[in-house]
């Protein structure tokens, strides 16, 4: 193995320290940081995901409060509890777990949460605020990737070139728009990508965000690059892993993430600090 390991756990650990004492300091002026996740359906990854953000939560000192409804929630009765969620003052952060219900317009959702509590980035308020390099929550996710790329000295990405592989809203366009605020020269590649290894053989960076295992082979990585790997996939033994085949990359990056204990807790870290802000701002 020559890559070094981007430890998601260990810089959890370090950022979620920061976030609790900051949540203590603005808890003894009067201000708990709060957190809501509202959850609907039986889906059984997000009941786990769930219990993660809240326990999460507990330990950095936010408070939190999570509502599950029935599968058979109507969407109105859901877009009334984000209202009443808005108005709450206890409230700093909403987070409505995706996926929801077929029957449940998803975008109607996120767009009815104010932008003010929009603690996962992804009201079009809060892409639009990231797209022009103005105030606004970042998705947890990408956020997280650039938080790992910072603590191994790569807050700045003057020259280097970074390649995304994905486009989704939640992940690769933020995550594009990141690298580029951070000076990246940044490549999009996606599933109508000719030649997808070209791309990445010249990325200083890639970040694999497909959710599908092995995009990311040996042959096409280069040589001492770093690799993030966004991807929670099964492989036939049931195991979690990512996009990246990292038994294979490993012994030609620089730096790589696993997974699981990269992205995953990287992603709820963020998820805290931008709670944690949001509530600062609350109270300032
Ligand atoms: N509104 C919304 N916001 C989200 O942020 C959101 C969502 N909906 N829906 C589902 C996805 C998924 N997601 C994960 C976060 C952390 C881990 C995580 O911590 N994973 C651990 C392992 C967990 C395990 O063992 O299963 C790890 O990678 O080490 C996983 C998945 C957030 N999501």
């Amino acid at each position: 193995m020559t890559a070094q390991l981007i430890d998601g756990v260990a810089l959890s650990k370090q950022v979620r320290t920061e976030v609790a004492q900051r949540a203590a300091a603005l808890t003894a002026k009067g201000v708990k940081p709060g957190l809501a996740v509202v959850l609907v359906g039986d889906n059984q990854a997000s009941q786990v995901y769930v219990r993660n953000k809240v326990k999460a939560c507990e330990d950095a000192g936010l408070h939190s409060v999570l509502e599950k409804y029935e599968a058979t929630m109507s969407e109105a009765d859901l877009l009334a509890r984000v209202e009443a969620l808005n108005n709450d003052p206890a409230i700093h952060g909403i987070l409505v777990q995706l996926p929801l219900p077929k029957h449940i317009d998803d975008h109607k959702v996120i767009e009815a949460i104010s932008p003010e509590k929009d603690v996962d980035g992804f009201h079009v308020a809060s892409a639009g605020a990231l797209m022009v390099g103005e105030k606004g929550f970042k998705a947890c996710t990408p956020y997280g990737c650039m938080k790992m790329l910072e603590s191994i000295g790569m807050k700045d990405l003057k020259g280097k070139h970074a390649v995304v592989i994905g486009r989704s809203n939640i992940v690769g366009k933020p995550m594009a728009m990141m690298l580029l605020q951070a000076n990246a020269t940044v490549t999009v590649c996606h599933s109508g990508t000719a030649d997808l290894g070209a791309m990445t053989r010249q990325a200083d960076v890639v970040v694999a965000a497909v959710g599908k295992r092995n995009v990311l082979t040996a042959d096409m990585v280069k040589p001492g690059a770093v690799v993030i790997d966004v991807g929670m996939n099964r492989n036939d033994e049931g195991k979690l892993c990512g996009d990246v085949d990292f038994d294979g990359v490993k012994e030609v990056a620089g730096w790589i993430t696993p997974v699981p204990g990269g992205v995953g807790p990287m992603t709820i870290t963020m998820l805290l600090v931008n709670t944690l802000e949001s509530a600062e701002r609350a109270a300032s």
